[in-house]
């Protein structure tokens, strides 16, 4: 059965028991699991045959940056293990993109591909280290305008920017938000944060939550409290 929660839980865990272990907690109809690099790469597709077998709809955040026929493969190799939604960086360029969307079509995987704007952990001051001179919102807009002429389904982006992108890339285009932090919890390194009730009503469609969950002594009453937030 799918699972229609706008929750994405972040197994950000060191090893496949633990991440195991809280998935365990969790139920797949009120959420949807997130492996991230540090579990994939101690983990391999172990982690995501194993969560698939409890039922999990799952996105592998593995943030895909290189030449396109890397990334193009790598793409093609993550639809193959079933997954939900897998991402790349936008800035690795139109180029790189449109061929992860034509791989994909081309072996009719229906894996949702999207694409990772501006990181939530980075604020004004890094982009300027790195050489743009713009606020964040307006990378996120063109990255997001990019991504969408280029195939992708969607993208990672604050909720602060979810809105402005639901006018300019409608309501169809995924914006998938972490940096979700609810009332309870604390901020972590993220910069660009908002509530999931927030959130939502910017115009996320998906929240990416890690911490606050799994982090928490129980993670299914600190799911349950976010979705009271998002219920109110
Ligand atoms: O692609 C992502 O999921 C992602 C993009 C981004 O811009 N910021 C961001 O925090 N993430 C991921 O979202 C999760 C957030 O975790 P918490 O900060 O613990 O809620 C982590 O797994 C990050 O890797």
């Amino acid at each position: 059965m799918p699972c229609h929660s706008p929750l994405i839980i972040a197994l950000d865990h060191p090893s496949l028991d633990a991440a195991l272990c809280l998935a365990d907690r969790l139920d797949p109809m009120r959420c949807r699991v997130k492996v991230g690099k540090e579990l994939f790469t101690r983990s391999g597709p172990d982690v995501v045959e194993a969560l698939h077998g409890r039922g999990f709809e799952v996105f592998l955040d593995l943030k895909f940056h290189d030449i396109p026929n890397t990334v193009a493969g790598a793409v093609q190799a993550a639809a193959e293990q079933g997954v939900w939604m897998v991402n790349v960086h936008a800035s690795g360029g139109r180029r790189m993109m449109e061929g992860a969307r034509e791989r994909l079509d081309r072996h009719g995987l229906t894996t949702r591909l999207i694409a990772v704007t501006v990181l939530t952990s980075l604020e004004r001051a890094d982009l300027v280290e790195v050489g743009v001179n713009e606020p964040a919102e307006t990378q996120v807009e063109r990255l997001a305008l990019l991504a969408k002429e280029s195939g992708m389904d969607g993208v990672v982006c604050s909720a602060h920017e979810a809105g402005r992108l639901r006018e300019c890339c409608g309501d169809d285009f995924l914006k998938v938000t972490p940096g979700i932090r609810p009332r309870f919890a604390a901020g972590d390194d993220q910069r660009r944060i908002m509530t999931p009730g927030q959130a939502l009503v910017a115009g996320s469609t998906h929240l990416v939550v890690g911490r606050p969950v799994t982090q928490a002594d129980d993670p299914m009453a600190a799911l349950s409290a976010i979705e009271k937030e998002l219920a109110q």
